[in-house]
């Protein structure tokens, strides 16, 4: 079942625009992610679907619901952690919960969101005294305490240090288990790749491809590349003349063969047939950096800072 359907959304601020036409469908269940560089829409669109900004036009749909005319039932079925989400700073972890399960009619155990989120210990904690990384987890949990259908995760690792990032990629595999269909808006190659079942690559307000990790990987890049070392000399021809072979540069006895199709298989039964010895022998993958870069022309920016 759709759990999301977003049909021509148009945004503008002013003459701005910031959606041009931007389409998708969610299944249930689905960790759908979403990238693409700085300014090209990803908040907007995540932040019409959760009923905060009103589209120019297009029709968006959550669970067959309209965000803006059933704000009241979208916001029951949807969960919303939004980038740099802020509260008093004297406010208590279980305060803050309590306060926010409030708001719902049928809200989770906030203790078991504490515990699954690892923030039992720090329920009496006031929010200015908690780490970067607590603050986080809180704001997901406050996202998660109306036990939504649907969630809506923008930044969900910004500023939280490599196993902290880990950690809460884990956890919202836990939630996706759950049966909770998740929107997860992205600056991070690895976490769209780690996370998603599906990727949605936003470029100037409008979506420049849909698909699996591994299908963007394949669709932007066909090539290959092979790094070695090797035993003794060796013409170049031996490998440029390879039918996969695209490109060989070589620095001293470091050898980069870029090609196609079997590469790795053809240096290597070339290597065997030159009595050459290929040491410390890698081929280098292509990720979901390579795909973006392809897709849109930019390298993805990376945020850290928090
Ligand atoms: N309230 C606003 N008023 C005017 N312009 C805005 C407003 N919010 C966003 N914009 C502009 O609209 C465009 C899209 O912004 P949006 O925040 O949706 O992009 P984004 O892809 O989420 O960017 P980022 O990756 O930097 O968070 C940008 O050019 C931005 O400057």
């Amino acid at each position: 079942m759709t759990a999301l359907e977003v049909r021509n959304l148009h945004k503008r601020y002013g003459p701005h625009v910031a959606v041009d036409d931007v389409s998708f469908t969610v299944a249930e269940g689905e960790i759908f992610g979403i990238i693409g560089p700085n300014g090209a829409g990803k908040t907007t669109t995540v932040e019409s679907i959760a009923g905060l900004r009103t589209p120019d036009s297009g029709s968006i749909s959550v669970l067959g619901l309209d965000p803006v005319k059933d704000r009241a039932e979208v916001r029951e079925r949807l969960g919303v952690q939004l980038q740099e989400s802020s509260f008093p700073d004297a406010i208590k972890v279980a305060e803050a919960l309590e306060f926010y399960s409030s708001f719902y009619r049928d809200p989770v155990d906030w203790r078991e969101l504490l515990e699954l989120l690892g923030l039992t210990e720090r329920r009496n904690t006031r929010y200015k005294a908690l780490s970067g990384g607590q603050k986080q987890r809180l704001s997901i949990a406050l996202a998660l305490v109306g036990n939504p259908k649907v969630a809506i995760l923008d930044e969900l690792t910004t500023g939280l240090d490599p196993q902290a990032r880990r950690d809460t990629w884990s956890l919202i595999e836990r939630v996706r288990d759950t049966g909770v269909t998740i929107l997860l808006v992205t600056h991070f190659m690895d976490e769209a790749e780690r996370l998603s079942d599906r990727i949605a690559v936003i470029d100037g307000g409008r979506v420049a491809a849909v698909d699996t990790p591994a299908g963007l990987i394949a669709r932007a890049s066909a090539t290959r590349q092979v790094r070695f070392r090797v035993s003794q000399p060796l013409a170049r021809s031996v490998l440029a003349e390879l039918p996969d072979v695209t490109d060989v540069e070589i620095t001293g006895d470091r050898w980069l063969v870029t090609g196609r199709g079997q590469l790795l298989s053809s240096v290597a039964g070339a290597l065997a047939r030159a009595q050459v010895v290929g040491h410390d022998l890698r081929v280098d993958q292509r990720n979901l950096d390579d795909a973006f870069v392809a897709i849109t022309g930019r390298a993805p920016a990376e945020r850290r800072a928090g």
